[in-house]
């Protein structure tokens, strides 16, 4: 049988904003049907990181392989193009970290909209679909609500619902738990585990919280200052007594990661 790809490949990645180099050389593999948080102070690149791996943004230099594909050769605005990129970023499904719900939308609809958009499915489908997604995140009765009356956690699972509408190959969550409380986190947690193991996606998990990164990750990477501190699977980036991975793990102002 021929060998999975990947489902992420970074070849030495490079981003800077004039002279801001927010990416500097950044390499990873991540196999299939992994999760994986990606560490990192404010401001340290993470974000940017993600909009490459979608092909929101390009990269100075370097290559980002999807499933064995690569996205970093691809411009949209080159028509023989287009199809291939829009097809690669069907493979993505988002998670913002606001949830980015439509407040003039019930939850319904909000699931319902990239399914609408993007799928030719009949509204009976759709409404299937939508059922399916809303009770695989642990939500009953709350299709006809609008989200400015469900709380925080609940915006979140409807953003879930709606970001693996379109049964993505690789989910990526943009600090899924900022805003939470400690107990909702968690429960978020276990939504990204229960996920994983019901649809096998790749996750890619952006985030502050250790705790988050020992409970759900199968890979862990440290991103500081557009660098790669570190990145293997949890068991080795914990056993690797790594100067910033400890000091990040202990919350600790001494060491290498500096923040002022
Ligand atoms: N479109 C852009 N133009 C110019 N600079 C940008 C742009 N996007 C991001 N940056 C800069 O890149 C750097 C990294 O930003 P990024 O949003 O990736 O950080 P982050 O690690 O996601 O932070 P946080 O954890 O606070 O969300 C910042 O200095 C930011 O100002």
């Amino acid at each position: 049988m021929a060998e999975q790809a990947p489902a992420i490949t970074l070849e030495r990645v490079c981003k800077s904003f004039g002279p801001n180099r927010v990416l500097h050389e950044v390499s990873l593999v991540l196999p299939a049907g992994k999760i994986l948080v990606m560490l990192g102070p404010s401001g340290t690149g993470k974000s940017v990181l993600l909009r490459c791996l979608v092909g929101l943004m390009k990269p100075d230099s370097g290559r980002i392989f999807i499933e064995g594909e690569d996205i970093t050769a691809l411009d949209e605005r080159r028509s023989a193009d287009r199809d291939k990129l829009f097809a690669l970023r069907r493979k993505f499904g988002m998670l913002f970290q606001d949830g980015a719900l439509f407040d003039d939308m019930c939850v319904g609809d909000n699931v319902a909209f990239p399914l609408r958009q993007h799928e030719k499915m009949s509204e009976t489908e759709i409404a299937q679909r939508v059922k399916e997604y809303l009770d695989a995140v642990g939500l009953k009765d709350v299709q006809r609500k609008m989200p400015a009356e469900l709380s925080g956690g609940m915006r979140k699972r409807v953003a879930f619902a709606r970001a693996i509408a379109l049964q993505p190959r690789i989910v990526l969550c943009d600090e899924p738990s900022s805003g939470l409380d400690p107990v909702m986190s968690a429960t978020l947690d276990d939504l990204i585990l229960d996920l994983h193991r019901r649809y096998n996606m790749t996750f890619v998990v952006i985030s502050h919280d250790t705790a988050e990164a020992r409970t759900i990750a199968s890979h862990i990477g440290l991103l500081y200052k557009g660098v790669l501190q570190t990145f293997g699977t949890k068991e080795q980036v914990l056993r690797s007594n790594g100067e910033a991975i400890n000091q990040f793990f202990d919350r600790s102002t001494k060491g290498p990661i500096q923040v002022l």
